[in-house]
């Protein structure tokens, strides 16, 4: 039996799967809308994962007829990903009300297991079909997160297409360098250039790029894996499974043809992940900030001074501030030092003006951005 039949292979009509990785920030949610408003005439059912509490991330998508499930509360790579699987088994049971999947993981996933998702249970590897892991990479960011983070190496290697974004806020040398140590990373990946996430979306959409057959050289246990992944089918976000023990059974996956000591970061990685601790890196954590409307005035020098004195810490930021006599939805986002602001769309009637902003980073100090924030409100609270 080849390997691909060992597999099951798709049926002709599967649907196919693209999944959107990379790291916080580097563009997965920019690419996603261009997707959507893409003039492509396919219907595509979009799931989103996000980390931290409150959901903003669904809020940033463009609005379309697409149907988006949420799944917040957990990694689709590890706690999560029960319920991705019943995603996947739901929607290939709804098959012709929409063309292909589209999965966003959150920026601290690993890819490999959301890969392995879609071999794991007979039905959905007979129906779908993993099309291309497509990873994003923030060209301007990429030098710190590869010391930082052995996500961000992860999901370059285990990608099939990568497109190193944000080329703007590079110059023409950073950006050549960033682009060697990806080829570095993964020798197999298709490399382009963009910014904004703007590309022809044929280079990304329906590539058949995922090639089992390869990851399975470098990983000959990716499907066995899958299937033993199987039996934490039921893990929900509150499971007490060890996680330790049953996420990556020790599978190699930088085995994806790169060698890791040849582009010159420093950090030691577990090649046998069994006997790695944390799913994550559990040095990054959320704070989520809720309130009511803020005023401009005091809102924008406090985010301005925060980013500017604790940017190296800020991994992400994202809120959806409601601002007094102004119709629109405030969106205000940011990647370390790098912050962005814009009107959205007018709040609707049924909508409740309030702020939401979520920061993702390491030693976050939640008291004093929870004071920092109550600070900025435009009323005092009623109980203050
Ligand atoms: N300057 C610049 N900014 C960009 C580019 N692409 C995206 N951004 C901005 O970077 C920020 C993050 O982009 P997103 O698309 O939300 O990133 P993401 O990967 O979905 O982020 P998470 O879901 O939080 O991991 C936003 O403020 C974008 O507007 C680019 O090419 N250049």
């Amino acid at each position: 039996m080849s390997d691909t039949a060992q597999a099951g292979a798709p049926a002709a009509d599967a649907i196919p799967v693209t999944v959107l990785t990379g790291y916080l920030g580097a563009g997965k949610t920019t690419l996603l809308n261009r997707i959507l408003s893409g003039d492509h005439g396919k219907r595509y059912a979009v799931i989103v994962n996000e980390f931290g509490e409150i959901g903003i991330d669904n809020d940033l998508i463009v609005e379309s007829d697409e149907e988006i499930y949420e799944m917040n509360n957990g990694c689709v790579c590890c706690t999560v990903r029960g319920d991705l699987v019943r995603v996947v088994e739901g929607l290939t049971r709804r098959k012709g009300r929409f063309d292909a999947i589209i999965v966003e993981t959150t920026g601290l996933a690993d890819p490999v297991p959301v890969a392995q998702t879609f071999f794991m249970d007979e039905d959905v590897r007979a129906k779908t079909r993993l099309d291309a892991v497509v990873a994003l990479v923030d060209a301007k960011h990429l030098p710190q997160r590869l010391k930082d983070s052995k996500e961000a190496e992860d999901q370059i290697a285990f990608a099939d297409v990568v497109l190193v974004n944000k080329t703007d806020l590079v110059t023409a040398e950073e950006l050549a360098r960033v682009e060697a140590t990806v080829r570095a990373i993964n020798p197999h990946a298709v490399i382009h250039r963009t910014s904004r996430a703007a590309i022809d979306l044929d280079r990304v959409l329906d590539r058949g790029a995922f090639d089992l057959k390869r990851v399975l050289e470098s990983d000959p246990d990716f499907i066995a894996e899958a299937e033993h992944a199987h039996d934490d089918h039921v893990c929900g976000p509150d499971c007490d499974h060890d996680h330790h023990d049953h996420h990556h059974h020790g599978h190699d996956h930088h085995a994806h043809g790169h060698d890791h000591h040849d582009h010159g970061h420093d950090h030691h990685h577990d090649h046998g992940h069994a006997a790695m601790a944390p799913i994550h890196d559990v040095t990054v954590t959320s704070v989520s900030l809720r309130g009511d409307e803020l005023d401009q005035g005091k809102f924008f020098p406090w985010i301005q001074a925060l980013t500017q004195e604790q940017g190296p810490n800020i991994l992400r930021l994202k809120g959806i501030i409601a601002f007094p006599n102004d119709d629109d939805r405030y969106v205000v986002q940011g990647v370390h030092m790098i912050i962005e602001g814009d009107h959205q769309r007018p709040w609707r009637a049924d909508e409740k003006r309030e702020s939401r902003l979520v920061f993702i980073g390491r030693e976050l100090d939640r008291e004093a951005l929870e004071a920092g924030f109550a600070a900025c409100a435009a009323r005092p609270r009623a109980d203050a």
